[in-house]
């Protein structure tokens, strides 16, 4: 087996996403440890197509270029919404969703109305039948090719109206179990949840599928003495 990828006091991590709502969720869960963050637009880097079928595959992929790159450790997030009455979709094709005919960009209004529709089309207008999880898959990559996995995710519902104009994406229909509002009616701190260090998998550790993820990366690979 590889060696695990070791990260020391002072050392720089490029975030491997070109997403401003994810880059901006990670650096604030990064705030406390003693790394030095860069994201990758900021460094220039390219984005890389993602090919894969599967979460690892993506986040793998975008860690891997990222890491080889710019000859740092890379940590890339690869994730999305998978609704249960559509078998799992948009699932890995979660951004394609949103992505606008004409090519000018994502337009997550018209992708928010498209898993409605399909909803719709589904007979899913009861909220017992509109069960969907946030899914996320972080991959840690050395510039020499290892890689580490951290998922994490949370079930919810999806709402209909949209609800709220914080977070990114999809946030304004995803309300997660428990919880009455949206991850669109949350502050970032409330989306976040309460992350701290500990076991992976463990409930209170974080809400939001990035902040689990990320609870589980941070436990094993960072500390903040
Ligand atoms: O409402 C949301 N709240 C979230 O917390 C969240 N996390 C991810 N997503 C959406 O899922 C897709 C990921 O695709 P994705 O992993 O390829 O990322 P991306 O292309 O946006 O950036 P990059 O990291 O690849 O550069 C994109 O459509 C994101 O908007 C979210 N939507
Ligand atoms: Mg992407």
């Amino acid at each position: 087996m590889a060696d695990p990828i070791v990260l020391s006091p002072g050392d720089t991590l490029v975030l491997a996403t070109h997403n401003p709502g994810k880059l901006a969720e990670m650096t604030d869960l990064l705030a406390p440890y003693d790394i030095a963050v860069k994201g990758a637009a900021e460094l220039g880097l390219p984005e890389p197509e993602e090919t894969g079928d599967t979460f690892e595959k993506n986040s793998a992929l975008k860690a891997l270029a990222a890491a080889k790159a710019t000859g740092h450790i890379a940590l890339s997030d690869d994730s999305g919404l998978c609704v249960s009455a559509l078998d799992g979709a948009p699932g890995v094709y979660t951004a394609d969703w949103a992505e606008k005919e004409d090519g000018s960009g994502r337009d997550f209004s018209m992708a928010m109305d498209k898993v409605e529709d399909r909803l719709q089309k589904a007979g899913a207008t009861s909220p017992v039948d509109r069960d969907a999880q946030f899914v996320c898959m972080l991959c840690l990559a050395a510039p020499d090719g290892r890689t580490e996995f951290f998922p994490g995710r949370v079930e919810g519902t999806l709402v209909w109206p949209p609800r709220g104009e914080n977070g990114f994406g999809y946030d304004p229909v995803f309300q997660p179990v428990g919880h009455e509002r949206t991850f669109g009616e949350m502050d970032k701190s409330e989306k976040k949840g309460n992350v701290r260090q500990g076991d992976a998998g463990r409930a209170d550790l974080g809400l939001s599928h990035r902040a689990r993820a990320l609870s589980a990366f941070l436990a094993a690979k960072l500390t903040t003495d």
